[in-house]
């Protein structure tokens, strides 16, 4: 098959050069319970070109799952501004989904009703393309043949790919993760970071993925933007110049060893601000 060459017609996203999401001087402050006011993102200027994987990484705090929660409409900026596709305003449910660390499948439903689950609540009655493109998803993933499965019958690393499968199930343009693969032992991770690659081969979406591992931001992103440490701005953004298709050998490339370095350092050994 040519690189090129996709095998699910019915899943892939036309790419696009222009930034997909911006995020212009924005900043997010909070009341704690004692009344202070916490800044948790200050004038943060990031832009998500279409059909990229970018990672957000820094320490913990510094605002990387609010910069989600902005994205996905949960949170609004207390200051500056958020334009999906230069627009204010979501374009719908099916914009935007979520990825979280916990699969919470729904026990009583099998594998293929929970991957259609988001589709059912939009639209009662489910057509045989969307039942054809659920299975897709699961074929991609591996899980063709647990459809009828109930989640209990899954191990953690399949009922993950489940959660993956239904956050694709209404074609988001924008699929966020924040730490997907965090609860996992670690060589169930791998093979679902070599997952979550083929499907963005296959599909083309935009990726914007929370992580705590540096080699998994170096692993799965084309860029990924290193934030300071609360109040989160952006601090460094890398272009991660590895040739794909990436694989559980990209490690060993001493462009991988690089990246991971310079981004470990500027974690850890910030620059000062002036
Ligand atoms: N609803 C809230 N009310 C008050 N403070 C909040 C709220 N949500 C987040 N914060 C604070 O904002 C800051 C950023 O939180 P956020 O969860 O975005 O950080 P993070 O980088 O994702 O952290 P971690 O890596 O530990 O998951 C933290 O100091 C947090 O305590």
């Amino acid at each position: 098959m040519a690189p090129q060459e996709k095998r699910y017609p019915s899943l892939v996203e036309a790419p696009g050069p222009a930034p997909l999401i911006e995020l212009e001087k924005v900043s997010v402050h909070f009341a704690s319970q004692d009344g202070a006011r916490v800044t948790a993102l200050q004038s943060l200027n990031l832009q998500i070109r279409s059909g990229e994987i970018m990672s957000l990484v820094g320490p913990s705090g510094c605002g990387k799952s609010t910069t989600l929660r902005l994205i996905a409409g949960l949170q609004q900026p207390s200051e500056g501004m958020l334009t999906i596709h230069g627009g204010a305003k979501r374009k719908g449910f099916s914009e935007v989904a979520i990825v979280f660390q916990r699969p919470t499948l729904l026990p009583w439903l099998d594998v293929l009703s929970n991957v259609l689950y988001p589709a059912r609540v939009l639209s009662r009655r489910l057509g045989a393309e969307q039942k054809a493109r659920a299975m897709d998803l699961l074929d991609l993933v591996g899980l063709a043949d647990a459809a009828s499965k109930r989640p209990r019958e899954l191990s953690g690393g399949m009922q993950q790919r489940v959660a993956i499968c239904r956050s694709l199930i209404l074609d988001p343009k924008i699929l966020l993760m924040d730490e997907p693969f965090g609860a996992l032992d670690a060589l169930t991770r791998e093979d679902l970071q070599l997952d979550l690659l083929r499907i963005h081969a296959e599909t083309g979406k935009t990726i914007l993925l929370v992580t705590h591992s540096i080699s998994e931001a170096v692993l799965l992103s084309d860029r990924v933007a290193v934030m300071s440490a609360r109040p989160g701005r952006l601090q460094e953004l890398h272009v991660i110049d590895i040739a794909k298709p990436r694989s559980h050998h990209t490690p060993s490339d001493p462009k991988f060893v690089s990246h991971a370095q310079q981004i470990r350092d500027e974690i850890f050994e910030p620059r000062k601000e002036n």
